[in-house]
């Protein structure tokens, strides 16, 4: 049976006793809506830790006044059987007023790596990520937390966070997760139609280009770019937020390629809903 609390106080208590017991605990924070790629997060945790807690969570925080945070998808009971089947031992299930109470004022910003990319489209995203993930790590203080790679630059930025603050905590990077015909799997492709989700692939598509040119030794960024958009363009739906090439370590734009420290990555909107996927080379 995995355990579900609520509150901030019983969370704290579970985690205070696990840690006398120099148990450790693997944390998965999500917003719930659990798919495969949550399942893979929560699988390697379960293989790693003596413990196990997901926290379910649609922060408000990290969302912008325009954005979907009303509709973004929720099923806390095909959440909770997820879990249960997947060895999870505690869920943490907090309302909003629990983690944000009316007199709520202290916010986490990692500074410049939270500007470009998905920073420049929603640009206080990243000040509600590491304000409530830093909140989490109060509340279940972790021995590892496992993060996907999907959301590259949240990865880089909570790395940052806990290099920063000198968390004790080891972030676990965790590879991306595909549906069969190769798109990430999100909790927002619910969003997507049957046109939109048979034209979704096209990300992928434009990641194989890339890869495709890599392998064959042309590393100049606006080629690569330029090859990418074109792969997009093709599909009559995607219209295109941002296509970058960044290093993995400051997120700064490269001119070309370097094998090993280069993030390749990109946003498409399908009429309001905004997929991203990357490589990392
Ligand atoms: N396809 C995936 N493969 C691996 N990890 C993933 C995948 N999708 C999400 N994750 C990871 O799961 C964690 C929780 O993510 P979240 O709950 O936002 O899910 P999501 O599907 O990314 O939702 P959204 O549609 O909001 O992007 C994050 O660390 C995220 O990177
Ligand atoms: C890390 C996170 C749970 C914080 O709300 C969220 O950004 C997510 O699901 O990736
Ligand atoms: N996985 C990222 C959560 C968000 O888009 O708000």
């Amino acid at each position: 049976m995995s355990e579900v609390i609520h509150t901030i106080e019983q969370m704290k208590e579970f985690s205070k006793k696990a840690i006398l017991a120099q148990k450790s605990i693997g944390f998965v924070p999500t917003m719930g809506y659990l798919h495969e790629g949550h399942l893979s997060l929560i699988q390697k945790a379960r293989s790693q830790n003596d413990i196990v807690v997901v926290s379910i969570f649609v922060n408000p925080l990290q969302f912008a006044p325009n954005e979907d945070f009303n509709t973004y998808p929720r099923d806390f009971e095909k959440d909770r059987i997820l879990c249960e089947q997947n060895g999870v031992d505690v869920i943490f299930y907090p309302g909003y007023e629990e983690m944000y109470p009316q007199s709520y004022q202290t916010y986490v910003e990692v500074s410049f790596l939270s500007k470009p990319l998905e920073g420049k489209s929603r640009p206080t995203h990243f000040k509600g990520v590491t304000t409530i993930v830093l909140k989490l790590f109060n509340i279940v203080k972790p021995t590892r937390a496992y993060f996907g790679k999907k959301d590259a630059q949240q990865l880089i930025i909570i790395k940052k966070m806990v290099e920063d603050l000198n968390l004790d905590v080891e972030i676990v990077p965790c590879e991306i997760k595909r549906d069969a015909d190769g798109l990430a799997l999100s909790s927002r492709n619910v969003y997507l139609n049957a046109k939109e989700r048979s034209q979704a692939i096209c990300l992928k598509k434009a990641l194989d280009k890339a890869k495709e040119l890599i392998d064959a030794k042309i590393y100049d960024s606006q080629t690569i770019i330029q090859n990418m958009k074109n792969v997009i363009n093709s599909y009559d739906l995607a219209r295109i937020d941002y296509i970058s090439i960044n290093s993995t370590d400051c997120l700064s734009e490269l001119k070309e390629v370097v094998l090993g420290k280069t993030l390749i990555s990109l946003a498409v909107f399908f009429g309001k809903t905004r997929l991203i996927d990357n490589m990392w080379i």
